[in-house]
């Protein structure tokens, strides 16, 4: 079995390029174990493709590239013995735009990614795994009496939470999550916010947000990215995210968590 519980992730002078455009330039972040560390900065400023390095995604991305470091718990992700889907059960990730398998059952969602990492399970390890997951990710409730209906069928909140529990399934260390809010109407995004810190502690969160209250309400600390003027996206800023938001050392921070651009 994996390593279980939360792991610390640390990127170390992470750059990245799409062919020869370099969108990242040495970025170092410590993402604590069982916290929640937000992403903030104005659009293209390289939060979602440094999300993506963390898990190994960038590299599926033609003429990406990638320099620099990611560590599981003092373990590289990219090293070379390591394969990829490993890492990405290790990292698991949820995306802007809720994705289940529309026509599959809420039940068969939940555990579709045990066969993708190799896993067997019987009926009733999968029966636990389920009503698990599903509490964990806050949709148990909601969903009890009716596992065999599509997961296309729930509301865009409830597909959010759903995939939540998809990626559960698999015991990941790290969740990453890329403006998993921003398709949904505010009382779903209150809800999954309320998921998000329901499972801090029990997995280390990652999420990039454009949503500052959003930020200052789920995140333990928050690393502010800027790319000014065609340069490569870099952290301006990173720190307990009370005093990034209160307290912030760059002038460049204040305005942008104080609303003045991006
Ligand atoms: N697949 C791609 N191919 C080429 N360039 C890309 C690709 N994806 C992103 N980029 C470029 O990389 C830079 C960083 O993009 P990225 O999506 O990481 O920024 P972001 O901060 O997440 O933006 P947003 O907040 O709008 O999602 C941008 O200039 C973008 O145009």
């Amino acid at each position: 079995m994996p390593g279980t519980g939360p792991a610390e992730l640390e990127a170390s002078a992470v750059s990245a390029w799409f062919g020869s455009r370099k969108v990242l330039d040495r970025v170092s972040l410590t993402m604590p174990a069982g916290r929640v560390t937000a992403l903030i900065g104005p659009s293209g400023c390289g939060k979602s493709t440094f999300l993506r390095t963390l898990n190994r995604m960038h590299e599926l991305i033609p003429g990406a590239a990638l320099a620099g470091e990611v560590l599981l718990d003092g373990e590289d992700v990219y090293a070379p013995g390591r394969r990829l889907t490993e890492a990405r059960r290790d990292i698991g990730m949820v995306f802007q735009k809720p994705n289940p398998f529309p026509a599959m059952s809420i039940y068969d969602n939940v555990v579709a990614g045990l066969k993708l990492t190799g896993v067997r399970a019987s009926r009733s390890t999968k029966d636990r795994l389920v009503e698990e997951c599903l509490t964990r990710a806050g949709l148990w409730k909601e969903v009890r009496d009716r596992l065999r209906q599509p997961g296309g069928a729930l509301s865009g909140g409830q597909q959010q939470r759903l995939c939540i529990a998809r990626s559960l399934a698999v015991r990941p260390r790290v969740l990453l999550m890329d403006e998993p809010c921003s398709a949904l109407d505010p009382t779903s995004t209150r809800r999954v916010e309320e998921t998000i810190q329901e499972l801090a502690g029990e997995v280390t969160v990652v999420i990039v947000t454009h949503n500052m209250q959003q930020a200052a309400r789920v995140s333990d600390r928050c690393a502010f990215f800027l790319a000014e003027q065609g340069t490569p996206g870099v952290i301006v800023e990173h720190g307990p995210t009370e005093a990034v938001f209160n307290r912030p050392q760059d002038q460049r921070t204040a305005d942008y968590v104080n609303g003045r651009f991006g």
